[in-house]
């Protein structure tokens, strides 16, 4: 049956996020106190977005934006468009660069939709919602932290993309280094052998295995943890400055990785006063964030939080 919409604005809020955090290629992440935030309207007809901050006169403009696109495919499984959109866009997370903007712009709009319809979108449950989001990103490890918060262990089956999510330890206060020039995840995928000597992926199955224990319980572990052999020497051809700031602060004992697919750095442990990483990175100091990609209904400032589109597990 055709949904019926809701006349008021909806509003969402994604946070930042960094995938992999060293072993965890494609499957772990961290979600961070880094917010883009989306007000979307059904109105008579046509389909306009507009945004302001990261990305501002750069981005499409219309049906091929990534978050109308989520949004579309989410109508589509609640079972009708509405007849027209309009879409307002605040970004602050910095884009291509390892922080999980795509994902934010695809979790935005399923959240979005979602909130949309009257019914809150409950056929498309907090597990759906992950399955939607990854299939348009391509893999789960920054979807899964964006709409869930925490730590997620993110993976696909049969039915698709599945994450659980863990609350970290509160001792992690997160860092991440942005540097000016942008990277592109197809292209450091790119980078990467298509096969890699089993000592190493026996290496990484234990390092990814510790890192949930060093996360969630025991952070004086996160140096041994957080080391890689997947991915990271592969890609620091393509980004020297990434791999040099990457083992300044893992000399200085910091458990520090490429976020995401860089070329930014994260470090989950504070990073030694008198470092200096140089003029062209902005330093960031956050939280994890735990409650995920929350949507809300109604006017700014008059919203109460929608217990229905904030899915907590899959
Ligand atoms: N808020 C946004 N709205 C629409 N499109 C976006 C948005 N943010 C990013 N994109 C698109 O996604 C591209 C960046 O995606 P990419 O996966 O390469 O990097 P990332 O998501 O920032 O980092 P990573 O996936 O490594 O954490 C941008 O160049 C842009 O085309
Ligand atoms: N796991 C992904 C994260 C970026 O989307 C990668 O490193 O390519």
């Amino acid at each position: 049956m055709r949904p019926r919409f809701v006349a008021d604005p909806v509003r969402v809020r994604t946070p930042a996020t960094s995938a992999n955090l060293g072993p965890g290629f494609d499957s772990l992440g961290l979600a961070l106190s880094l917010y883009d935030e989306v007000t979307a309207r059904v109105v008579p007809s046509g389909c306009r977005i507009t945004v302001t901050g990261e990305g501002a006169g750069e981005l499409p403009e219309g049906e091929e934006h990534l978050l109308i696109r989520a949004m579309r495919a989410t109508f589509e499984v609640l079972g009708g468009q509405p007849p027209g959109l309009e879409v307002d866009c605040v970004n602050r997370i910095p884009q291509a660069r390892g922080l999980g903007s795509s994902s934010s712009a695809i979790v935005a709009g399923v959240q979005l939709a979602r909130t949309l319809v009257a019914n809150g979108g409950r056929e498309v449950d907090a597990g759906a919602a992950l399955r939607i989001a990854a299939a348009i990103e391509g893999h789960p490890d920054n979807v899964a932290p964006c709409l869930l918060g925490g730590f997620t262990i993110a993976w696909t089956d049969a039915s698709g993309a599945r994450a659980v999510s863990l609350r970290p330890a509160g001792e992690i206060e997160p860092t991440v280094f942005v540097p000016r020039e942008r990277g592109l995840t197809a292209t450091a995928r790119a980078a990467l052998p298509a096969s890699v000597p089993h000592a190493d992926a026996a290496h990484s199955a234990g390092r990814a295995a510790l890192l949930a224990h060093a996360l969630t319980r025991d952070p004086a572990l996160l140096f041994p943890a957080t080391e890689d052999r997947l991915h990271q020497h592969y890609r620091a051809v393509g980004m020297p400055a990434t791999a040099d700031l990457v083992s300044a602060l893992r000399a200085a004992g910091v458990a520090a990785v490429v976020s995401g697919a860089g070329p930014a750095v994260l470090a989950l442990s504070a990073p030694p006063a008198d470092l200096d990483p140089g003029m062209e990175w902005a330093v960031h100091r956050l939280s994890v964030d735990v409650a995920g990609a929350v949507a809300v209904r109604g006017r700014l400032g008059h919203a109460e939080r929608d217990p229905v589109a904030a899915g907590r597990k899959s």
